[in-house]
């Protein structure tokens, strides 16, 4: 099976002279994956993310998103991989207060290629999946902790995306929501989504198919949660 994201003696540093965050990584993600990436403060956790995300660049080795490399991609070709590829959930859920929930889900649309007469209905259909069609028309800051992140998950799958990368989802919410979350993970997973998550939470990386942990920027592919 063609690994969906391989990254290969991946480095990162900033600034010349600096110790390098990330430090030769390897690691395969295939399309069914559901991993767990754990790590003490500072292990360069969201850094990874960034990467995998496509949201920064390594300084050494190669990244390969569905089997083609991503070094020379120019930022317009990365944007349009992220907004058609990737999805991203974070602990703070991102969402603009003055807009309702179904319109939170179709600034999705903005950056993707999926056609205008499609994105209402796609919206919709997400925020069935994540439980959320009676709460369409309200604003975030009437919902709970638990509610706002998932819209957040249906504003990061609604474009259909081939990966989810999460970014402690479940660090601002109590144990009922954070069960919920990674309940609608493992559904998602299901349903064929590949799922990177950032936690430091064990119970949370428990829930997950598969652990990796990062410290003094290596990481271990085989540690267990
Ligand atoms: N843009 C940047 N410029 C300089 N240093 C950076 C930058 N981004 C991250 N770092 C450094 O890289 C290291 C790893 O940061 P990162 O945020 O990836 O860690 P983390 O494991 O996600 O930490 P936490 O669990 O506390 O969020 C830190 O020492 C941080 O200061």
């Amino acid at each position: 099976m063609t690994a969906l994201l391989e990254l290969s003696g991946v480095g990162r540093s900033f600034g010349v002279g600096a110790p390098p965050v990330l430090h030769q990584l390897d690691l395969v993600v295939h399309n069914d994956d559901f991993l767990a990436i754990t790590g003490p403060s500072g292990a360069g956790k969201s850094t990874l993310l960034n990467i995998l995300g496509l949201l920064d660049r390594p300084t050494e080795g190669e990244y390969r998103f569905d089997g083609a490399p991503t070094r020379d991609l120019r930022e317009t070709e990365r944007a349009a991989l992220r907004g058609s590829g990737i999805g991203f959930v974070f602990q703070g859920f991102h969402l603009l207060a003055a807009r309702t929930v179904l319109e939170n889900v179709l600034l999705a649309f903005i950056y993707g290629s999926v056609p205008r007469h499609e994105r209402t209905s796609r919206a919709r259909d997400a925020l069935t999946k994540v439980g959320l069609t009676h709460r369409m028309d309200a604003f975030p800051g009437t919902l709970s902790g638990g509610e706002r992140q998932r819209v957040a998950i249906a504003r990061a799958v609604c474009t259909g995306p081939r990966l989810l990368l999460a970014d402690e989802p479940t660090g601002n919410l109590d144990q009922a929501n954070a069960d919920g979350v990674m309940r609608l993970f493992a559904e998602l997973n299901d349903d064929g989504l590949a799922v990177v998550m950032i936690t430091h939470d064990r119970e949370i990386a428990r829930r997950a198919r598969r652990h990796a942990r990062l410290s003094d920027g290596r990481l271990d592919t085989e540690a267990k949660a």
